[in-house]
């Protein structure tokens, strides 16, 4: 995505961001309201940027004509994630790999791939009324999944999972990353460190950071900031930086050189 801008009436949530995304799991991490859901709810095409160009798989998504053959290839889990709670898991699955235009003599295979891929093969002719809070959000995982999807956008997906089902999560992400695009929002940095293949800090609509889980670590080692994980230290440095640029230039930025070299001039370096 090139100048990317997404307002919900006077609020401007991104602001004139550049970013590409390949194979792998990036994690998307910033405060509550940083604008993570709006950069995801555009790429799943669910929300109109206000200026900018995305492209996806080849495909200009500001061409509507193009959205059902992108949307074909994309798995998204929402935030709040919508379902019918009359249907068993079966068929709420089965009935999102038709939305998704999938061949109909693949559905039933695929929904029970999917569904026992989040660990609910006991449950599959359960009705999803019945499920506990962490079980729907893991038909929500299965149902993004069900196409194989070569771009998955994951909205805070591990939210209400215990910590077991996490660490099966970052298991199925890690495999879904081999292979396809995964951009993944998440508080917990434990996602980044344990899935990640990249990071990216979004701060009140802007790019403030991008890197590895290490090189983020590495940051929050060497400016020292405040968390009880190498991750955590590395966001609150990196987001310190990005809000006091000019103090951090005259001050720190010589004696911090791993602090610089993720922040690409695209977007972190010109993110003020
Ligand atoms: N429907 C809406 N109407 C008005 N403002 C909105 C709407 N949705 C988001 N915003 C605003 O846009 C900005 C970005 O919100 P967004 O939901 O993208 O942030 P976020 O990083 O996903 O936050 P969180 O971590 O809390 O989920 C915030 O200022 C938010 O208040």
């Amino acid at each position: 995505m090139t100048g990317l801008r997404v307002r919900h009436r006077r609020t401007v949530a991104l602001d004139s961001v550049d970013l590409d995304f390949g194979t792998g799991v990036h994690g998307l991490l910033g405060p509550n309201g940083a604008g993570k859901t709006s950069l995801i709810r555009v790429l799943a095409t669910v929300a109109e940027p206000a200026g900018g160009r995305v492209e996806i798989l080849g495909h200009d998504i500001g061409d509507h004509r193009r959205r059902g053959a992108v949307r074909r290839h994309l798995g998204y889990l929402p935030q709040d994630f919508g379902y019918y709670p009359g249907f068993t898991v079966r068929e709420f699955v089965a009935y999102v790999a038709w939305l998704k235009e999938m061949p109909a003599d693949r559905v039933p295979a695929a929904v029970e791939r999917a569904v026992a891929r989040v660990g609910l093969a006991d449950r599959i002719d359960a009705k999803v009324r019945g499920l506990s809070g962490g079980m729907v959000r893991r038909v929500g995982i299965a149902q993004a999944v069900v196409n194989d999807p070569r771009v998955l956008l994951l909205d805070e997906p591990t939210a209400g999972l215990d910590p077991e089902q996490r660490v099966e999560f970052r298991e199925l992400l890690r495999e879904l990353g081999a292979s396809s695009t995964v951009v993944v929002s998440t508080h917990l940095v434990e996602d980044v460190a344990a899935a990640c293949t990249e990071v990216t800090l979004v701060d009140a609509g802007r790019i403030a950071y991008r890197g590895t889980p290490a090189s983020l670590a590495a940051l929050g080692e060497s400016a020292g900031g405040p968390g009880d994980h190498p991750i955590e230290r590395g966001y609150t440095a990196a987001l310190r930086a990005h809000r006091a640029p000019d103090e951090r230039t005259e001050s720190t930025t010589r004696t911090e050189p791993a602090a610089r070299t993720d922040r690409p001039s695209a977007s972190g370096g010109t993110a003020r």
